[in-house]
């Protein structure tokens, strides 16, 4: 076995360790980034990317089968060729991993180790069985796994994940989507778009990010009218008779008990750190119930099992806090950059909370939850709500987009904008302006002095805006109507 020291190991080659790597290099030039995988980063293989893909070919679809409702015709049948989507998400897929190798070739091919790494001691890694690396920092950034209850298991090689998705070469008659979150939605949403035939199934009510109840059951009342989702399904049985799966469960609604036959049973039930495989118990790190190591989200740095500071740092969805991939780009460099200048560490900027699920409606969450905010100022009353819909917001009625709401927060007394929970059309941009504002603690009435380009969905803003400011009773009442504004309000 080869054995080699060196002032710093990654440990895995995706988003934030390629962050890390980066960071780390300005400090040392004694690096070395590990992959026991696929080089590529999930979110350019199996992730972000060619999900947004399949997204984009459901929503051509949708488009074409919508145009009538704007008196444009599209003669006969909309055909989806299977083949042909899934060679494009492929196609398009495998040119962003390649941009993603090419950024990777400036890592010197001497520091870029392959094999799945493993603690032997505080310092010490076995890589495979080629390598044994004495490191004075390491960074942990090995991302994160689909993981699903066992009962899925008895639909055999047809239980599948979102990696196998962006395996096909053409799409599936039907499917069983179980598990109404971020990933559920999205490809449950796009494959029905693209005539697949499918149910999503979850359990104990939750649907996507979303934790205000009203955002929460508008958005349930919604995707029902285009596919059938049960956040809290009753199903009895999950069996596989030949190449399909069979799933017997409770209608929602009639309450009937149906026995359905999918090609597949796709299992979108969350993810789990990949920690199991490192041997943390080697690594002297206190450990959370999952064997995540205590950390600071500040600096990133784990504690050792006796509480003191240590010289290993988690980045990315290994540590399962913030699993995205922007906060995977900048734990990485935060884990990076620390673990470079160890013992003298800086606390990194970590900015406000920020999602979006990328259906339609899309759904979105800025700061911290409803459930977060309430804890926080317990049963003070503390925090005013206003509320718009886009039923009837002028730019959404003009696209044929008009379904939606959104819920902001704010803080009684101060004024100061809390956090958001929207679902409607492009909502991806007004996330974006409400985390901004969010980050520069404005009030809402700060908020409400920005410019309104008219007739735009922003206009929808600040009608939710305005509820929240009359809501905080710090301004002049909400009209019944903008009469200054016209129909985009
Ligand atoms: C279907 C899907 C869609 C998504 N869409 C979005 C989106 O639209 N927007 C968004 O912000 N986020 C999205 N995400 C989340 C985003 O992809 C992740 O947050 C991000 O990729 C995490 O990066 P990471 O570096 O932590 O993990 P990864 O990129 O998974 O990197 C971890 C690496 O570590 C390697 N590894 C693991 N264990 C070891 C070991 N012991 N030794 C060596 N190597 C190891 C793995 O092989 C892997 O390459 C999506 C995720 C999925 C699954
Ligand atoms: N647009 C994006 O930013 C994007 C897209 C995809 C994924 N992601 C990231 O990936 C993470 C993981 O996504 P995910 O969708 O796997 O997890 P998730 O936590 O968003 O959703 C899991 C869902 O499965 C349900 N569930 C759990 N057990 C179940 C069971 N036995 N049967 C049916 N349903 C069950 C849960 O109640 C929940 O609704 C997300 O949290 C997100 O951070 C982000």
């Amino acid at each position: 076995m080869q054995e080699r020291d060196v002032d710093i190991a990654i440990i895995g080659a995706g988003s934030a360790g390629l962050s890390a790597w980066h960071a780390a290099s300005k400090q040392s030039d004694s690096v070395v980034l590990i992959e026991g995988g696929e080089y590529g980063t999930t979110c350019a293989r199996v992730g972000c990317m060619p999900s947004k893909l399949l997204i984009a070919a459901a929503e051509a679809a949708h488009h074409a089968r919508d145009a009538h409702g704007f008196g444009v015709r599209v003669r006969g049948e909309i055909e989806i060729d299977g083949r042909a989507v899934m060679a494009r998400v492929k196609r398009e897929r495998d040119s962003f991993v390649s941009h993603v190798l090419e950024s990777m070739q400036r890592i010197d091919a001497a520091n870029l180790l392959h094999g799945h790494a493993r603690f032997a001691d505080p310092h010490t890694l076995i890589v495979g069985d080629h390598t044994r690396l004495e490191a004075r920092n390491i960074v942990i950034a090995t991302g994160a796994s689909p993981s699903w209850p066992g009962f899925f298991e008895a639909a055999g090689d047809r239980l599948i994940v979102n990696d196998d998705v962006f395996d096909w070469d053409d799409l599936p008659a039907s499917v069983a989507v179980f598990g109404p979150g971020v990933i559920g939605l999205e490809l449950g949403q796009a494959l029905h778009r693209l005539g697949v035939r499918l149910r999503v199934f979850g359990v104990g009510g939750a649907l996507g990010p979303f934790q205000d109840e009203a955002v929460r059951d508008y958005a349930d009342r919604t995707f029902n009218e285009d596919f059938y989702v049960d956040p809290d399904a009753k199903v009895e049985a999950i069996e596989r008779d030949g190449d399909q799966v069979v799933v017997t469960f409770l209608e929602r609604g009639s309450g009937q008990r149906l026995t359905e036959r999918y090609d597949y049973l796709l299992a979108a039930t969350g993810r789990r750190p990949n920690v199991d495989g490192l041997d943390l118990d080697q690594a002297g790190l206190a450990l959370d119930d999952q064997g995540v190591p205590h950390y600071s989200r500040f600096t990133l740095q784990c504690r050792n099992a006796d509480d003191s500071p240590g010289h290993v740092f988690i980045a990315g969805d290994a540590n399962q806090e913030l699993p995205l991939l922007h906060e995977a780009n900048a734990e990485g460099r935060i884990a990076g950059d620390n673990a470079g200048r160890y013992p003298e560490l800086r606390a990194g900027l970590r900015n406000v909370a920020l999602a979006i699920v990328f259906t339609d409606p899309q759904m979105a969450t800025v700061g911290p939850s409803r459930a977060e905010l309430e804890q926080r100022y317990g049963g003070c009353d503390c925090i005013a709500t206003g509320e718009a819909s886009f039923e009837d917001q002028g730019r959404a009625v003009v696209m044929r987009q008009h379904r939606g709401m959104m819920r902001l927060y704010a803080e009684h007394g101060s004024g100061q904008f809390l956090g958001a929970e929207l679902f409607g059309p492009r909502v991806e941009h007004m996330a974006h302006l409400l985390a901004w504002s969010l980050e520069q603690h404005l009030s809402v009435s700060r908020m409400l002095e920005m410019p309104f380009y008219h007739p735009v969905l922003e206009e929808g803003l600040r009608t939710a805006l305005r509820a929240l400011n009359a809501s905080l009773q710090l301004g002049p009442a909400i009209t019944e109507r903008c009469m200054e504004c016209g129909p985009g309000d």
